[in-house]
């Protein structure tokens, strides 16, 4: 059995269905990729398996446990942890108080637990008492991913790593998030708009299209599908 599996997944917003019936898998320590146009409902599909929205059919198991019901906090208890795109850290916080919001739940949190956020990312050390608002779009994509791992969880939920990054600085947060993988046995399942360089890191791929699984496979069998390529990778 997978990591992380859903089955079926329908849900929407009020009366809208966005998610027809959506399959996923991610197995341990692998990295998974979900590509596809804007409103397809890739970041609907997030909320849902973590619970800050209702599936209305079918069913999300999390290392076979039935997360479907569950809500977000208890899903994180589970060790599943999610980065939203936007509005990701508590900008009056300082770098430090927000990697301290990230560990609230786990008594054992240690200096060396805050130091190995450093480390991944050396900017935060640098302006770990600088108030989160007050950096680039980047730097704090790299704080909420940062407080996310402060859990130590097996899968980490993020919507578009590579948002609000200059292009230079986007392989790099590719290759820190392989690194992350590596270190730390983390899966992770991401959302992205850079989806060539995405999933040449990538486990597996899927693309979603109009709130429907349109293909799916190794990151490299999508990058080497015409079809995918044409409809889906800007040819
Ligand atoms: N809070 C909300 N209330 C109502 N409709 C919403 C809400 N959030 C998203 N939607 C709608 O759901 C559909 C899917 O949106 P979603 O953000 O999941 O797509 P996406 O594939 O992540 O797209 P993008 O790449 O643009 O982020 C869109 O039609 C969007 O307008």
């Amino acid at each position: 059995m997978a990591l992380l599996e859903a089955r079926g997944v329908v849900s929407g917003y009020g009366d809208a269905e966005i998610l027809h019936g959506v399959d996923i898998e991610v197995g341990a320590e692998e990295i998974v990729t979900i590509i596809g146009p804007n409103g397809a409902g890739k970041s609907t599909l997030m909320k849902a398996i973590y619970g800050l929205i209702d599936c209305w059919e079918g069913q999300v198991t999390f290392d076979g446990l039935d997360i479907t019901d569950l809500r977000a906090d208890e899903v994180t208890e589970q060790g599943l942890c999610y980065v939203p795109q936007r509005e990701n850290v508590f900008p009056t916080l300082t770098v430090r108080e927000n990697l301290e919001m990230g560990a609230y739940i786990d008594a054992d949190v240690s200096e060396a637990d805050f130091q190995e956020a450093f480390e991944r990312f050396p900017v935060l050390r640098e302006r770990q008492n600088q108030k989160a608002g007050t950096m680039s779009g980047g730097q704090q994509q790299m704080l909420a991913l940062s407080s996310a791992l402060m859990l130590d969880p097996e899968l980490i939920l993020v919507d578009e790593p590579s948002a609000g990054l200059a292009p230079d600085l986007v392989d790099d947060m590719f290759d820190r998030l392989v690194r992350i993988r590596d270190e730390t046995d983390t899966a992770i399942l991401m959302v992205e708009q850079n989806a060539r360089q995405a999933l040449s890191v990538s486990d597996k791929g899927y693309v979603l299209d109009m709130g429907e699984n349109k293909f799916a496979g190794s990151g490299q069998d999508l990058l080497d599908s015409d079809e995918v390529g044409e409809l889906y990778l800007g040819g």
